[in-house]
Order: C-alpha cells, then sequence, then structure tokens
C-alpha cells in the first residue's frame, strides 16, 4: 500500500476526481463533461481536464474544433511552471461554467500528439500547475483508458480525492474495469463508485428501455461490492448533441439521461461531504498527543 499522507495536496483545489476505466470508448469523457456541468449547476467551482493526450475527446464534446493540417506531428513542450504568477500561465476555457484544459485545445483534431508514454505523467503535472485555475471545489480528470500512465503518476504524487469507474454492462468491459479498480485500491485512491453507461437503449421512438447488448452474467466482485452511482442508458440523442458541442445535461437538461447525471453529482457531493468530515475528524486524533506532550512539557 503506498502511503497518501505523502502526495502533494494540489493548492486552492477541494477535491481531485478522476475518471477512470481499464476499457477505451465506454464512456469516460461523456460522463467527466455532464458530471462536471451537472456540479456546477449546483453553484460549485468546478474545473475538468482531459487527461488523454493521445485522443482528446473533450474539447470537441464542449464546441472546440481546431482544423489544423493533420501531416505533421505536434509535439508539445513539456515544462513544469508552478512558480509563474497567475496571469502569466495558461488560461483554461470557460464552457458551460466549467473551467476545461485539454492537449486538444493546442493541437489540430486530426494531429497526433507525440509524447513518449513515460512523459505523459509530466505532460498531467505541467497542465496542473501550469493552468490558472484558480479556486476550484472540483478539478475533475478524465483519465485515458487503461492502468499504465498518466494514472500511475497521479495516484503516485498526488492526493487524489476519489476515483469513479465507468464501465458498460458486457462482461469484456467490467473485466478491464476491474483491474482499474484494483490499481486504485493498491494505490489507496478512495473510489466513489461505478457508473454504468450504455445500461440498455432509450428508444427515440415510444421512450421505452430496450437491452440490446447481453449484460454479463459472472460476479466480479470488485465491481460489484461497489456503489452503483448510476445507470446511464445509451441515447441516440446523447451522441448526436454530445458530437455537436451540447453536452446533454445542458441541450436536453430535463431528459432521464442528464437526471441520472443530476443524481450522481448530487452523490458525489454528498461521499466528499462524509469523506471531508472523516480525514478532519482523522487529523484532530492525530493531534491529540502533541496537545498532551505539550501539557506535560508545562507541567515539566
Ligand atoms: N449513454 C450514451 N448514449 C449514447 N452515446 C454515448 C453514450 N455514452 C457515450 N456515448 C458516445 O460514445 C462515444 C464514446 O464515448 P466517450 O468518448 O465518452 O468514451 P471514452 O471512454 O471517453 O473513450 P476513450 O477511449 O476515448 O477514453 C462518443 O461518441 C459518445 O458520444
Amino acid at each position: 500500500m503506498h502511503q497518501r499522507s505523502r502526495r502533494e495536496r494540489l493548492e486552492h483545489i477541494g477535491a481531485v476526481l478522476v475518471v477512470g476505466s481499464g476499457k477505451g470508448g465506454v464512456g469516460k469523457s461523456t460522463v467527466s463533461v455532464n458530471l462536471a456541468i451537472s456540479l456546477a449547476k449546483t453553484g460549485a467551482r468546478v474545473g475538468l481536464l482531459d487527461g488523454d493526450a493521445y485522443g482528446p475527446s473533450i474539447p470537441m464534446m464542449v464546441g472546440v474544433r481546431k482544423r489544423v493540417g493533420a501531416k505533421s506531428e505536434a509535439i508539445l513542450p513539456l515544462a513544469e511552471r508552478r512558480d509563474l504568477a497567475a496571469e502569466k500561465k495558461i488560461q483554461p476555457l470557460l464552457r458551460y461554467g466549467v473551467k476545461l484544459m485539454s492537449v486538444g485545445f493546442f493541437i489540430g483534431e486530426e494531429q497526433a500528439v507525440a509524447p513518449l508514454p513515460d512523459a505523459l505523467g509530466m505532460l498531467m503535472r505541467q497542465l496542473l500547475f501550469s493552468v490558472n485555475w484558480g479556486e476550484l471545489d472540483y478539478l475533475i480528470i478524465d483519465l485515458p483508458p487503461g492502468t499504465s500512465e498518466p494514472q500511475a503518476t497521479l495516484c503516485r504524487e498526488f492526493e487524489l480525492s476519489g476515483a469513479l469507474l465507468v464501465t458498460t454492462p458486457q462482461d469484456i468491459a467490467r473485466i478491464d474495469t476491474a483491474k482499474a479498480v484494483t490499481m486504485f485500491q493498491r494505490m489507496s485512491v478512495p473510489i466513489l463508485g461505478v457508473v454504468q453507461n450504455m445500461a440498455g437503449l432509450l428508444c427515440p421512438h415510444c421512450g421505452q428501455m430496450v437491452e440490446i447488448f447481453p449484460s454479463s452474467a459472472e460476479p466480479r466482485a470488485q465491481l460489484d461490492d461497489l456503489p452503483l452511482l448510476g445507470r446511464i442508458p445509451l441515447d441516440p440523442v446523447a451522441v448526436t448533441n454530445g458530437d455537436k458541442g451540447y453536452p446533454i445535461v445542458v441541450s436536453l437538461a430535463d431528459s432521464p439521461v442528464a437526471m441520472v447525471f443530476s443524481d450522481i453529482s448530487a452523490q458525489i457531493v454528498q461521499r466528499m461531504t462524509l469523506l471531508q468530515h472523516a480525514q478532519d475528524a482523522d487529523s484532530e486524533t492525530e493531534q491529540e498527543p502533541d496537545r498532551e506532550e505539550d501539557s506535560d512539557e508545562r507541567e515539566a
């Protein structure tokens, strides 16, 4: 087990939440964007960092498209500038009440990016420290699939407040997501729960739920024992609006899918408040012996 206390706590950021999965294409970015906006709608100060340098999806999902010649590979400057004055840092983009940052803001959407896998952790550090995030209640980091970088650097070096796992109901996604659960547990990152995405189809004609893919019948304790934060159906409107830059919690705020996102955000707020109280109580207990020592010294 890794010691959480040795990790760096990001100043001015209340809670750092990571959204991960072992598998690609299960809806991490969709969940991250809609969750960030739902949290911002409650009045929280929210930032969203796209952790996927190779295939950043956040720009398109919030309506930022950068068409640059795809011929050249983009090489990103890697430098950590935590000492810069706020106004000299990279300014995040504000969309739908959320401060956003993505490698995709610097490169063309068809341009390949060339950080080596072991530089991905450094790139994350740069985006955490060189971006003017200001004061935030929540910073959500949308992770790329898998359990390698930048996940390893983030878990090892930073105090992450919680992880959300996104999976689909199929066994192939659940197996990979269970691996991500194991990684977070090994690194002592609190797991807030699982979001099951693409769970059935919300029929655009009759509005009824249709189960189109067989759900896994195989129990998988790492996942099944975690709180299920919400089930999001496949919704054709979610994909068309999402890919055009209008996340569903913005374009159809009263739809069943948007309701699930706002319910998940309410659960996150509740869990983070409880965790914060528990941590405050822990640190108070840790301070008790010092007070006794102080009084012993005074008596002596
Ligand atoms: N519930 C849903 N209903 C319909 N379409 C969805 C749903 N969730 C996600 N999608 C669509 O599926 C595609 C993949 O989703 P998304 O990019 O969020 O996945 P991801 O896990 O972040 O992928 P990556 O492997 O790039 O990290 C997107 O086009 C998105 O709009």
